[in-house]
This record gives structure tokens, C-alpha cells and sequence, in this order.
């Protein structure tokens, strides 16, 4: 008999959703939103958008409520958890509304799974939140005993990616050492060692800058800007990047306007890409050298151009593998069909 699993996957430019019957899928729609729905409020401004689309789209797909039998969605600034498929329960939705580790568009997604999953009396759960803290000790210790890094990233992508890549290296997760670049609205980058993400970076706060994200920031000059400016997250975190030297989240234009002879456009892109390759070089330290592979994805790496000037900067010594796009819809599918059909337990928040 036929299982639908409703995936539902809100980011930071659009929210992909698709609907896997078990772990085969039969639809997939990006929802896009305008640039200035993207600048509202989560709740309830973004999270009534984001629902209504959804649920147009489904009318629209000729799927059926009732033919779902769960529903998978990706899971947002939550607590810090470990690694895994967890039912979203009530603490979870007041988390995600809350807040708790900051906002993000995924923390809209259990909102909304949660809602259609009650009427339609299924269950939803999600699958290695942003808040995936598998970081070791020694890398969370700064240089200001009050100040401890913490654990917020695009684990979800960049778990499965690294899995991916260890298979392709004939490894297990477990023995693989491997560097995962997730490029998309935000960035992460991660070294995945005894299958644990023991250091990343995720652009809201370090690394490098994003397409709408501020990245590592010199403290001085930040500790001004927040004194400043009351909105001083919202340009870390939302209008800060690519965004905000160009006033847009398309990466395609920025590249049209270099390739125009923009000089503001051609330096911002060669500071881009210069500081995605020094922060993935950084992370050579967690290993002593270089890792057995570097695994870059994201929606960015569907640019030639990124591509190109990335693998130029990262010089030989990497194995690369590339995986433009993300891995994030067949990631929760598979997830939840594991928990659903008894091979996997579900945790509990
Ligand atoms: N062919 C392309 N060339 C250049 N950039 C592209 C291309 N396709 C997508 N992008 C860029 O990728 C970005 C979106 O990437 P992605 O879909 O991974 O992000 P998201 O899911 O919205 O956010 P996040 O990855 O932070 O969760 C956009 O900024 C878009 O301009
Ligand atoms: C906070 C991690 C996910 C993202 O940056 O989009």
C-alpha cells in the first residue's frame, strides 16, 4: 500500500516542498517567496505565507490529504540535539516559535507539519534540526570564559552529503575524515570526523559570508554596528552578505553584473569565494592536514562561475566532490520512512 510522506522544507530564499511515496518521489515544487516577504516577521506573517502556499500547491499537485501517512519537515534553531528523527511534540513547537537558538524559516516548518499532520490525524517528526550539536568540547571554548561557540548549521544537508561522500570514498561515515561546504542563502562549513560534526562554522555568526548572511565579523567594528543599529541581527543574519552589497539574493545576477564589468561586483565575489576557501582551509587544523575528502554543496554550487573560482582557490591538494543543490527533501523522506516502517526509532524532544 502506498505511504505519502509530505517532506516540507522552508530556507532562507524559498520552501521547497515534495511528497516521496516511501522513499521514491512522486512531486517536488520550490515555492518562491518575494523579496519583501522575506523581510516579515516568521509568526505569523512568513508562517501564514509560507502554509498557504503549501497547501495551494498540494490542491494543485492532485495529491490528497488523505493518501499522507506522515510528515516530514526540517527542523529549525530548536535545542541542542543530537543526531537523529525526532516526533515533534508540543515542547518542540513552542521552541521553534519562540525562537529558542534565534529564527529561521525552519522553524516554521513544525509549525505547519504539525498542523496539517492534527487534521489530518498523522504523525510529523524531523530529522537532524539546525541545532544538531555534535561539537566537540575544545572547539566551543573562546577566548572569553562568558562566551562559549555554539552548534547551528545546515546539518541536515551536510550530514547526508558527508555520508555520501564516504560511500563514494568506499568508507564508512564513521572512518571518514571529510570537510562539508554547504553554500546556499546561509553557509556552513563543517569537519565531520567519527561521524560526529566536531567544529563547524555557520555564517549567521563565523565563517564566511553568505548570500544573506554577515559571516565573521571583526569584533570591534561589530561591537559599534550593534550599538548602533537596535536591528544589528536581522543584518547578521538576514540582510547582511551578498544582500547587502547588492540589494538582492540572486547570485546569477551578481555574477551577470561582474561578467558586465561591474568592479564592485567582481571584488565582493572574489571576497566571496576567498573567504569560503580560507575558513574550509581552517578547518584542515581538526585533522592535521588534509581530510580524505571536500565535499561542496548548496544551491550556490549550481553556478559555473562559483564553481570555477572556488576550485581555483582550494589549489590541488583537496579530493573534491560536488553536489550542487541540497539533499535535504529525499534526507527527511528517508528519515521518517525508517521510523514509520519500525527499522528506526523516533526520539523524543
Ligand atoms: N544556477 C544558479 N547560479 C547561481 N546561483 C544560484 C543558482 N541556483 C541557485 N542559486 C542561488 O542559490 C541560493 C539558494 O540556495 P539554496 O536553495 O541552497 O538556499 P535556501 O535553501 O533558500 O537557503 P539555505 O541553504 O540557507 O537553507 C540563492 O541565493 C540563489 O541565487
Ligand atoms: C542556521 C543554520 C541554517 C542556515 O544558516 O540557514
Amino acid at each position: 500500500m502506498s505511504c505519502y510522506i509530505l517532506v516540507i522544507n522552508p530556507g532562507s530564499t524559498s520552501t521547497k516542498i515534495a511528497v516521496f511515496d516511501g522513499e521514491r518521489e512522486v512531486f517536488r515544487k520550490t515555492l518562491t517567496l518575494q523579496e519583501n516577504q522575506l523581510d516579515l516577521p516568521l509568526f505569523p506573517e512568513q508562517y501564514l505565507i509560507r502554509k498557504g502556499q503549501i497547501l495551494r500547491a498540494l490542491v494543485d499537485s492532485g495529491i490528497e490529504s488523505k493518501q499522507l501517512c506522515a510528515i516530514a519537515a526540517r527542523g529549525g534553531r530548536l535545542k541542542p540535539l543530537s543526531s537523529g528523527v525526532y516526533r515533534i511534540n508540543d515542547q518542540m513547537l513552542k521552541d521553534a516559535r519562540a525562537g529558542l537558538q534565534g529564527v529561521h524559516p525552519a522553524n516554521t516548518a513544525v509549525v505547519i507539519a504539525s498542523e496539517i499532520a492534527f487534521e489530518n490525524s498523522i504523525e510529523a517528526f524531523t530529522v537532524d534540526p539546525i541545532s544538531v550539536d555534535e561539537m566537540a568540547d575544545w572547539a566551543k571554548i573562546t577566548g572569553i570564559r562568558d562566551i562559549t561557540r555554539n552548534s547551528l548549521s545546515h546539518a541536515l544537508n551536510m550530514k547526508a552529503i558527508a555520508r555520501r561522500a564516504a560511500s563514494q570514498l568506499g568508507k564508512s561515515y564513521e572512518e571518514a575524515k571529510i570537510i562539508v561546504a554547504h553554500l546556499g542563502g546561509g553557509s556552513s562549513v563543517s569537519a565531520h570526523l567519527q561521524g560526529k560534526m566536531v567544529d563547524l562554522y555557520n555564517s549567521d555568526k563565523e565563517g564566511p559570508f553568505a548570500v544573506e548572511r554577515a559571516g565573521a565579523l571583526p569584533t570591534h567594528e561589530l561591537a559599534d554596528f550593534a550599538r548602533s543599529h537596535d536591528d544589528y541581527l536581522h543584518h547578521l543574519a538576514h540582510v547582511g552578505g551578498l544582500y547587502s552589497h547588492f540589494q538582492t539574493r540572486d547570485v546569477e545576477k551578481i555574477v551577470e553584473m561582474a561578467r558586465a564589468g561591474d568592479n564592485r561586483a567582481v571584488v565582493v565575489l572574489q571576497a566571496y569565494i576567498y573567504n569560503i576557501a580560507k575558513y574550509i582551509f581552517s578547518l584542515l587544523a581538526v585533522f592535521g592536514g588534509y581530510p580524505d575528502a571536500l565535499a561542496i554543496t548548496g544551491g550556490v554550487v549550481k553556478s559555473e562561475f562559483v564553481r570555477t573560482a572556488l576550485l581555483e582557490k582550494l589549489g590541488k591538494g583537496f579530493r573534491v566532490f560536488l553536489f550542487p543543490g541540497e539533499f535535504e527533501m529525499e534526507s527527511l523522506a528517508s528519515g521518517v520512512y525508517r521510523v514509520i516502517t519500525g527499522r528506526e526509532k523516533a526520539l523524543e524532544y
